[in-house]
């Protein structure tokens, strides 16, 4: 688990006092009996469908962009929907990305496509919280002992969301396998320091053939798709560069 005062770790630490007040106001037990009983739509066969998979994401900010752009999330997720995106993520967090549980609803409501929740999971309740309203959860390796990760991956098979496990380096694609992970993200993004480099999911790609693998961050042209695309990809999750020019979404989707 990494320490010491990152922006990952100041966003660990705002998601831990949020689950702490979901704790205070919600019995974990309701939640996961809701969670059981929450109709999902399938996240990892939409990833692993024929040619390359977008997963297009709504965030209005960041802390790596800042501000990016104001939008409606039922409207954004319609229209990414048209375009030919896979699946939707849409950021929860609201104090660096301007995210709600709101928007998800919004955006999940405005398609038919699964959603995932991109948020810092880092208490079993947020997986509880995501399965009740998506389809998907994010568990981010840099964020977990190894067993605490199997047993998050565990509870979201139990309560049937997909888990999307992100990776950024060798150690934690080794600890997302060990953990069951089916679907695995590499992360371009160190989360530390922001720098983006493409070569990331070129070098773990091969580490992780046998689950589904996403290319995440860093994605801003059919070029770079199409290179994440050679290097094994079944999906690319593209942000920041879709919320500036959502015909972007088309060009990718078209990727076989
Ligand atoms: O995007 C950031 O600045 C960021 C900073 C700290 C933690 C997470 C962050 N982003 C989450 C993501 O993983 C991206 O939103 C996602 O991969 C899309 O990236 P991009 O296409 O580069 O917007």
């Amino acid at each position: 688990m990494r320490e010491s005062g990152t922006v990952l770790d100041s966003l660990a630490a705002a998601a831990r006092r949020r689950a702490a007040a979901l704790r205070g106001s919600t019995d974990p037990e309701v939640l996961y009996r809701e969670a059981l009983r929450s109709e999902k739509r399938d996240f990892a066969a939409a990833l692993a469908a024929p040619g390359l998979s977008v997963i297009s994401e709504i965030k209005r900010a960041s802390p790596s962009a800042g501000f990016i752009r104001e939008a409606d999330p039922a409207r954004q997720a319609a229209l990414y929907e048209r375009l030919g995106a896979g699946c939707l993520s849409v950021l929860t967090e609201p104090e660096r990305f301007g995210g709600s549980l709101e928007d998800l609803d919004a955006a999940r409501g405005a398609t038919g496509l699964p959603v995932l929740r991109k948020d810092f999971t880092v208490d079993e309740v947020q997986v509880l919280e995501a399965a009740v309203r998506a389809d998907a959860v994010l568990l981010i390796a840099a964020l977990f002992t190894g067993e605490e990760l199997a047993r998050y991956v565990a509870l979201a098979g139990e309560v049937g969301v997909a888990a999307l496990v992100e990776v950024h380096d060798e150690r934690e694609a080794g600890l997302a396998l060990e953990a069951g992970a089916c679907i695995v993200g590499v992360n371009n993004r160190d989360l530390r320091d922001f720098s983006v480099d493409l070569a990331t999911f070129e070098r773990l790609a091969p580490a992780l053939e046998g689950v589904i693998r996403v290319a995440e961050s860093g994605i801003k042209t059919a070029e770079d798709a199409r290179r994440m695309r050679e290097a094994g990809a079944d999906a690319v999750l593209v942000g920041e560069a879709a919320m500036r020019d959502p015909e972007l979404v088309g060009r990718l989707a078209a990727i076989t």
